[in-house]
């Protein structure tokens, strides 16, 4: 008879979306976990285990039901499938949470579904599914399938009450869709009016008339003497993170500002150009949002958007009654007060275990404030416990660490960013990062020592080592 041990999935993962992107990442990173291992062997449908029954992962994940072998007997032994089915566990565990159920009949575990049920799903691996075309609106409105499919605009340009003009969807948009892409009408480096007014003629006459018009078209908080630079200062956005080099975009520029922003946007370095990603579910009819801000407290934020662009914001978060925008006050100095911490190398030596106490804390907080969308914050939080964990050898942590930034950067900025790619490869490579090891090797393990059967409670315990 034997034993027979894996996971399920449940419940089973939709066509959707989002649960398409994330089963897609998740086989890519299986793939490139074994590329070099000779018992894998990806067929046109799925990946197949050549170890004790040959378990199997489909491309389609609305069928996956469940991955599980006879764990016991020669075969299974010499084979080594129950690490397979411990290592895959543990990865999908990290992609899909809760909803991935370990079983082990040596336990008295037993699987969720019926063996008739998975057998059925095993074979429909075999059989792709025809396109899914949506053939209702609803369809898409309930935002099943790629919406890039059909070629709708995903938002319009359109009057907003005290803000101007302002993007609001057209659709339902879910989390991680890439909204808008555009190369700069122009990129110019940040100078003092008067010194930037010629430069601009200089490179508005260059420009073609229809560039040109579009220019002109961007909203001016500054008018008089400098026209020009009036209308770079209210819409240009650095070109990458703390650039002193801002870009001016045709459509990206009529987006206005929230400071729980619903949209990202990033410079993509290597493209040139800008990306716009949902990072929360859009409703139809919202407003399309982006933050133009560096965080802090209602006043300070005031300060700066009145400083750098020209207005007073109106948005959600410093329009809530007061002892909401109290509270809220309150969790954004905190945020600052955590991000100072965990930045300080010192604290990262001496104190490595404060130091991933509070990435936790900052976790908890920022989604708090952020509505549990707290977007590339989160990519940065989990890159700081990254380093906190190599700097000190942990490669099991960091590499969990890195594969949470990826995702993250995924909604944010898109598989092709710069930095997405970086964290992805840090994510299979943790010790190819400069900072391996330089401060001790008290945390030593290696990219496999993942513990066994925890849940996603007692998993994220033991990835912020809040075990004792
Ligand atoms: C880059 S433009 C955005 C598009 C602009 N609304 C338009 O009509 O062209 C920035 C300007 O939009 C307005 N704006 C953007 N976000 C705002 C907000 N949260 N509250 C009030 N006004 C806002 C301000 O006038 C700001 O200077």
């Amino acid at each position: 008879m034997g034993i027979d041990a894996g996971f399920d999935m449940v419940p089973p993962l939709s066509t959707g979306v989002v649960d398409r992107r994330n089963w897609g990442q998740f086989i890519d990173f299986i793939k490139e976990h074994y590329k070099a291992d000779t018992q894998v062997e990806i067929k046109p449908n799925y990946i197949n285990f050549n170890a004790g029954e040959h378990p199997k992962l489909p491309f389609e994940g609305h069928k996956f039901l469940r991955f599980s072998s006879k764990v016991s007997g020669r075969i299974a032994i010499t084979s080594g499938v129950e690490h397979y089915i411990n290592t895959i566990r543990g990865l999908a565990q990290v992609h899909f949470g809760s909803r991935i159920r370990y079983w082990n009949e040596g336990a008295d575990q037993y699987g969720v579904y019926d063996w008739n049920k998975v057998r059925e799903s095993i074979r429909s691996y075999e059989q792709p599914d025809d396109s899914e075309m949506p053939t209702t609106i609803a369809q898409f409105l309930n935002g099943t399938d790629p919406l890039k499919e059909l070629k709708i605009p995903l938002f319009e340009i359109k009057d907003i009450p005290g803000k101007g003009k302002g993007l609001v969807a057209r659709l339902n948009i879910s989390s991680g869709t890439l909204l808008l892409c555009e190369k700069p009408l122009l990129r110019i480096q940040s100078k003092p009016r008067e010194e930037l007014e010629p430069l601009l003629v200089t490179k508005l006459k260059a420009m073609s008339r229809a560039s040109q018009r579009q220019f002109l078209a961007l909203h001016n908080n500054f008018p008089g003497k400098y026209p020009f630079s009036g209308i770079v200062k209210t819409n240009a956005l650095p070109c990458g993170s703390g650039s002193h080099v801002g870009g001016v975009y045709p459509t990206v520029c009529f987006i206005n500002h929230s400071c729980i922003p619903n949209a990202h946007n990033s410079w993509n370095r290597s493209e040139e150009h800008e990306t716009i990603h949902a990072i929360r579910p859009i409703k139809i009819g919202e407003e399309i949002t982006i933050s133009y801000d560096h965080g802090g407290q209602s006043s300070a934020r005031q300060e700066f958007l009145k400083e750098s662009f020209g207005f007073i914001c109106t948005c959600s978060g410093c329009t809530l009654p007061p002892s909401s925008l109290r509270a809220s006050d309150n969790r954004r100095t905190q945020i600052q007060i955590l991000d100072e911490a965990i930045g300080d190398p010192f604290r990262m030596m001496t104190s490595p275990y404060e130091s991933l106490w509070d990435c936790y804390s900052l976790l908890r907080i920022l989604e708090q404030e952020f509505d549990s969308h707290p977007g590339a914050l989160v990519a940065r939080l989990y890159y700081d416990a990254f380093q906190i964990c190599i700097a000190h050898k942990d490669q099991a942590r960091a590499s969990i660490f890195a594969e949470r930034a990826y995702k993250v950067r995924v909604t944010c900025e898109g598989e092709d960013s710069p930095d997405t790619m970086r964290m992805k490869s840090l994510a299979f490579s943790p010790a190819d990062h400069s900072s391996f090891g330089v401060y001790s090797n008290k945390w030593k393990t290696t990219r496999e020592s993942l513990p066994k059967g925890l849940d996603t409670v007692q998993f994220n315990k033991w990835l912020f080592r809040q075990e004792s």
